[in-house]
């Protein structure tokens, strides 16, 4: 393979065969180019399907631009180093052959100026590295916070509160780096080698060619352990995410822990989860490091070869004995960006473990798996009048075996207070559950409002439940996370309706502690109703709400719902759920359901005075009271 002689003679006069590879070249050397050139291609083009994970990628579609601001930025850096490494080549060949010293300066100059603005553009990448991985984690947690909020509590009844949090916190988090330095490194790495591996093979094919193979094996020592390094990841993730799980399952239940007299065995479960992470995290070390070892061999390997490839050519008197050190030192630079790469590559592999579990949770967004609702397709025979609706209704937790309500029937009329009993497992959840819009029927329709109530509209229906959320902060805040704009009075008015008069004396800035610890269970539940006032919900369900008030406080909460009304005049409609039947005095009508359907329905006293399931509850509640 001959070196065209032009080609040599420039390398040999200025130490730089530099730029220029023209339409002088021969046919064998550009047989070579292409040959090399499809090398690199097929390298990038492996490089890029195997360490990007295309489903992956889609993730980081809401930091486009930063994306590419820092990838042109680390072109911008990988190009000062190629234009330092010729500059410091031409000031070491001018040395060499000792050219006068003046003649260095325009190099020097060059030499300082790229050391100078570097790290400009260091800063400048980080900034944008901050900015990709700011607007990465802010999309995406925002995506599975929107899945979480659309799923419901039925669409993932097996998925722990730690396991979730991991993903939402640590399991974004690791995503950062992912896109903020191994994504944009992959494209730097592509181009620099292209780029560099060109100008070798102009400066003297057989070290291209060298250089080219040896660049090309690089990307392809991590594939051998793709499998196992990705295994190893997710071993760690899920060791990971299941220790945060038990921590936080242990610092919710502590006191119950405490009082069962089972922390020593608590201690034990935490003790194998964390010792579980050690060897999930050692054994992936292990293989990180075999996988570093063969990158870094390489990483030497490549410039040694190319230098040992400069000196035969010099030896034989096909390249010009100056070129070794621009020979050298771009092979150095060939090799360079691979290094960065690597130090990215164990971030990759984190990001594409926490990343696989990311999209899990977001397949199928917004996030609910439908099973046979087909309230869609059906034009809506919904009476006007009726604000809840389910039309012989079929359902079924997901991989349950029963069905928890079979062929129900019910119509709830606007503006009326209705109250559904049944005994323990009779499905009174399930249909609130349903009435939320949680989940799907097997068969038949549920409406709210005359729509599919999966579609109804944010605001519908206000819950209130036995165990309310309130949120740290003051009461105010918490009344205000529904109504920002509500003035203090209707702060007050809205607590007096629910009976929570005492709290407003207390006043609004009173803070509530973590999760409401600082209020009482009936305090609490008086909070939550105002706030469910305070939404102007035209639905309002109450699903034992008020079971920590007195039966007095109770009655006269449930007799004051009877008189809400929305902003245009219309009546509120309340569901109630309730164990304590004598409070349900003064509701519209009482739904009594047993085993999954509506067994009887009718006026408090009218199935008080009969001989069904509701007179026997209500008896059995009255012999309690009376034993
Ligand atoms: N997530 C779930 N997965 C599978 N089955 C469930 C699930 N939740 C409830 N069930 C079952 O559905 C049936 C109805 O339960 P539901 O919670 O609706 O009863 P309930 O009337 O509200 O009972 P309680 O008064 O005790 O709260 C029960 O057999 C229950 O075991």
């Amino acid at each position: 393979m001959s070196v065209p002689r032009r080609v040599r003679a420039r390398a040999s006069e200025a130490g730089l065969a530099a730029s220029v590879v023209t339409g002088g070249a021969s046919r064998s050397m550009w047989c070579t180019t292409d040959y090399t050139l499809l090398i690199t291609v097929i390298n990038i083009k492996l490089a890029w399907s195997l360490v990007i994970h295309s489903r992956l990628i889609r993730l980081g579609r809401g930091a486009r631009q930063p994306l590419v601001v820092v990838t042109v930025l680390g072109l911008v850096l990988s190009a000062l180093a190629v234009i330092q490494a010729f500059a410091l080549a031409t000031v070491f060949s001018c040395i060499v052959a000792g050219t006068p010293i003046d003649a260095l300066a325009p190099a020097l100059v060059v030499v300082a100026v790229a050391l100078l603005v570097r790290p400009v553009f260091v800063a400048l990448r980080e900034l944008a590295v901050h900015s990709v991985a700011g607007a990465v984690t802010r999309s995406v947690r925002g995506r599975l916070l929107d899945a979480e909020a659309a799923a419901g509590p039925l669409a993932r009844p097996d998925a722990r509160t730690g396991t979730r949090q991991s993903l939402l916190t640590d399991g974004v988090d690791g995503l950062e780096p992912y896109f903020g330095r191994y994504v944009p490194q992959v494209v730097v790495t592509a181009v620099t080698v292209v780029a560099v591996v060109t100008i070798l093979i102009a400066l003297d094919p057989v070290v291209g060619l060298v250089t080219a193979i040896i660049a090309a094996t690089v990307p392809f020592v991590p594939r051998l352990w793709d499998r196992a390094l990705q295994a190893r990841g997710d071993d760690h993730w899920s060791a990971y995410s299941d220790m945060n799980a038990d921590v936080a399952d242990s610092l919710r239940g502590m006191e119950t822990l405490k009082l069962l007299g089972a922390t020593t065995d608590r201690r034990r479960t935490l003790t194998e989860s964390s010792a579980r992470l050690l060897h999930a995290t050692l054994g992936q070390l292990r293989l990180s490091l075999l996988e570093s070892g063969l990158t870094g061999f390489l990483l030497i390997a490549g410039p040694a070869a190319a230098l040992l490839a400069a000196v035969v050519r010099i030896a034989s008197g096909d390249l010009a004995a100056a070129s070794v050190f621009t020979v050298t030192l771009l092979a150095f630079e060939a090799f360079r960006p691979f290094r960065e790469l690597a130090n990215h590559w164990h971030a990759g592999y984190l990001g594409v473990s926490a990343g696989g579990r990311v999209l899990a949770a977001l397949d199928g967004e917004p996030g609910r798996a439908r099973s046979v609702q087909t309230t869609d397709d059906a034009p809506s025979v919904i009476p006007d009048d009726e604000a809840i609706v389910f039309d012989d209704v079929t359902f079924r937790y997901p991989g349950a075996e029963q069905a928890s309500l079979h062929g129900f029937d019910l119509r709830i009329a606007r503006g009326s207070v209705v109250a559904v009993v049944g005994p323990s497992g009779a499905g009174k959840s399930t249909l609130v559950n349903l009435v939320l819009g949680f989940g799907d029927p097997e068969e038949g329709r549920v409406s709210v409002l005359g729509h599919a109530a999966r579609d109804a509209a944010p605001g519908t229906v206000a819950l209130v439940s036995q165990d309310p959320v309130l949120f740290s902060g003051t009461i105010r805040e918490n009344l205000r996370l529904v109504a920002p704009g509500a003035s203090d009075d209707d702060l007050a008015a809205a607590l007096e309706r629910a009976h929570a008069a005492d709290l407003v004396a207390h006043g609004l800035d009173s803070p509530v502690g973590d999760g409401g610890a600082l209020l009482s269970g009936g305090e609490r539940q008086r909070v939550a109703i105002a706030r469910a006032l305070l939404m102007n919900a035209p639905i309002i369900v109450l699903d034992e709400a008020s079971s920590a008030l007195d039966a007095r406080a109770e009655r006269h909460v449930l007799g004051d719902l009877r008189a809400a009304t929305l902003p245009d005049g219309s009546g509120v409609t309340v569901l109630v759920i309730a164990h304590r039947l004598a409070a349900l005095r003064h509701v519209d009508e009482v739904i009594v359901v047993d085993d999954g359907r509506v067994v009887e329905r009718g006026g408090f006293d009218e199935l008080a005075a009969g001989d069904g399931l509701f007179a026997r509850l209500l008896d059995a509640q009255t012999d309690r009271v009376d034993a």
